[in-house]
């Protein structure tokens, strides 16, 4: 289908090609006379392979996916691994940074500050009014680790809901990737001409919240059966605006519940395999945290239920992490802090301020240490080693993205740790030789979990996405690895199950939100866990 629609940047009237439709069979003679479908196929994978440079194969790909849309995400379903890393991070990020430049066509929707009092009209525009069922929203304000990219910050929308097609078989026309134009602080892009965004200073502040405010009735109204993922709000706008809706609409936070449910499951399969080396309780992990952001604190706070669910109490709990900061150690007597570090800030620390990580390292003794601060190498061959000497199985997680900020290389981390670190990044890195075995690097990122919390709770159309519902996810994904993937020394399943690990997780989803009382497919009550798989596998759309 082809509709028209006028981006608010755009002088001229575009094309929106909303996909996909079920292709009408070409007439006779208006295709080549032997065009078979999985030669096809191998022809499309061919093309994509000769591109040198990532970012070619990302525009080659994000054509392909408005050009043949089932073909696309075929290929995408086939070669998830190889497929991840192009439309998603790293190289998702160079298509932001890039976007302006590369715009090929507009995709998904975009509402400025100066549409505030008539969102409506905008939303009304969008052409699949009835079928919306996901939106991922961003405001460009921090888009991975990579700052303000104001409304070049789309492509990670768009990039979020191609995993959740091609991860949980949500129908593509049912997907609505929004870009919120609040302005940039972006100097650099203010000043190119090539930008497609407003031209002024990012508004915050009380203005933005009317917006906010406005934008979200109006999609609640316009799309009564979506679920919104917020993506890449900088981290005080990201508290602020999931505490302000999230018992108002079914909504959740990717950077902090997301990221907070991956990591966790990650760490439960991490934890153990420590403890098992060190002969120690599951209990007595100490996390530090290198971060201190809505990914920092998120992860810290879904991390808290690892020890509750391992006896502790909640204050106990709390005391098993610590933060770091870019001042260093946070903790009370320090001074002022912004408030979502208050309640890990630590108030059995009373001496100077320690911001030297080795120091802090030395004074914590963590058996993890947990980088979410957007600071390439900041995970030094020297805080490595510290972290060996201190566990028989030190578990160091670089979760920062893009590749280019993760705090050390997988490499680095096994040299370092004499292949014994248990490892996982944020962004992929390649498996390596180290001795006689292939040692695998976990992808610590949150696509193992959104596609499957969201298609949970589309299913059981939830009225909001309580905290059980994100930590059932984790649990659904700890559980998920094969035996096969244990005895490889996995953390994450492999990416190519990422369909029966979706359903998987959808089904604890589905359990959780019946138990909080949120759902509102309540015919899914009664059936058993085997029909309720059976079900949601039936649901998920296949190119
Ligand atoms: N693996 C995953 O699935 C996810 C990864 N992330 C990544 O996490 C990173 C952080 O995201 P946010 O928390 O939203 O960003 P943020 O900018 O709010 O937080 C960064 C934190 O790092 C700290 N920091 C900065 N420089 C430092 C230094 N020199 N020493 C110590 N600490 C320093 C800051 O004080 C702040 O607390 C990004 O790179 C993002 O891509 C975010 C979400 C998901
Ligand atoms: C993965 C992700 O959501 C981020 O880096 O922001
Ligand atoms: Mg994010």
């Amino acid at each position: 289908m082809t509709i028209i629609l006028t981006p608010y940047w755009s002088d001229g009237v575009q094309k929106l090609k909303i996909a996909p439709q079920a292709p009408a069979k070409p007439k006779h003679g208006l295709t080549p006379p032997v065009l078979e479908d999985s030669i096809h196929a191998q022809r499309c994978l061919a093309q994509l392979r000769s591109k040198d440079k990532s970012i070619e194969k990302y525009i080659y790909l994000s054509a392909l996916k408005d050009q043949d849309p089932e073909m696309f995400y075929r290929l995408c379903l086939e070669h998830m691994s190889e497929f991840t890393p192009i439309i998603y991070t790293p190289t998702v990020g160079d298509a932001c940074l890039q976007y302006s430049h590369i715009y090929r066509r507009p995709e998904g929707l975009f509402i400025s500050i100066k549409d505030k009092g008539k969102i409506r009209d905008v939303i009304r525009n969008w052409p699949k009014l009835d079928e919306a069922r996901i939106s991922v929203v961003t405001d460009g304000s921090r888009i991975l680790g990579l700052g303000d990219l104001g409304v070049n910050g789309m492509p990670i929308s768009i990039g979020k809901l191609s995993l959740y097609v091609a991860g949980a078989g949500i129908r593509p026309s049912s997907t609505i990737p929004i870009c919120l134009d609040f302005g940039t602080n972006n100097e650099k892009f203010l000043e190119d001409p090539l930008y497609l965004g407003l031209r002024k200073p990012r508004l915050t502040g009380p203005e933005m919240t009317e917006f906010m405010d406005e934008f979200m009735h109006e999609m609640s109204v316009a799309f009564p059966k979506l679920l919104i993922q917020f993506e890449d709000f900088s981290t005080d706008n990201a508290f602020l605006y999931l505490e302000r809706y999230r018992n108002k609409y079914p909504l959740f936070n990717d950077d902090i519940q997301g990221t907070g449910a991956v990591v966790l499951s990650g760490f439960m399969n991490a934890a153990q395999i420590a403890c098992q080396a060190s002969g120690n309780p599951l209990s007595s992990h100490r996390i530090l945290f290198f971060g201190a952001g809505s990914a920092g604190v998120g992860v810290a706070m879904q991390l808290m239920s690892f020890f509750t669910l391992n006896g502790l109490s909640v204050q106990e709990a709390r005391e098993r992490i610590w933060l770091i900061d870019s001042q260093g150690l946070v903790f009370d007597g320090r001074g002022r802090l912004a408030e979502h570090k208050k309640y890990f800030s630590r108030k059995d620390y009373h001496g100077p301020p320690i911001t030297d990580i080795l120091d802090i390292i030395d004074y914590v003794q963590p058996t993890a240490l947990l980088g979410l601060s957007t600071i390439p190498g900041a995970f030094s061959p020297a805080v490595i080693q510290a972290m060996a000497a201190l566990n028989p199985r030190p578990i160091i997680f670089p979760l920062s993205n893009p590749v280019r900020l993760s705090e050390c290389s997988f490499q680095e981390a096994v040299e370092n740790t004499d292949g014994q670190v248990l490892f996982a990044s944020g962004s992929p890195f390649p498996e390596m030789k180290y001795g006689n075995t292939t040692l695998y690097p976990g992808q610590g990122n949150n696509m193992y979990i959104f596609p499957g919390l969201g298609l949970g709770a589309i299913l059981a159309r939830v009225t909001s996405v309580t905290d059980s519902m994100v930590e059932a996810s984790s649990l659904g994904l700890a559980n998920s690895l094969t035996k096969e993937e244990h005895s490889m020394g996995l953390l994450y399943p492999q990416i190519k199950r990422i369909r029966e690990i979706s359903a998987h997780i959808a089904k604890e989803v589905i359990r959780a939100s019946q138990k909080a009382g949120v759902d509102r497919s309540t015919e899914l009550r009664t059936m058993t866990d085997t029909e309720l798989l059976k079900f949601i596998n039936n649901k998920m759309w296949n190119p």
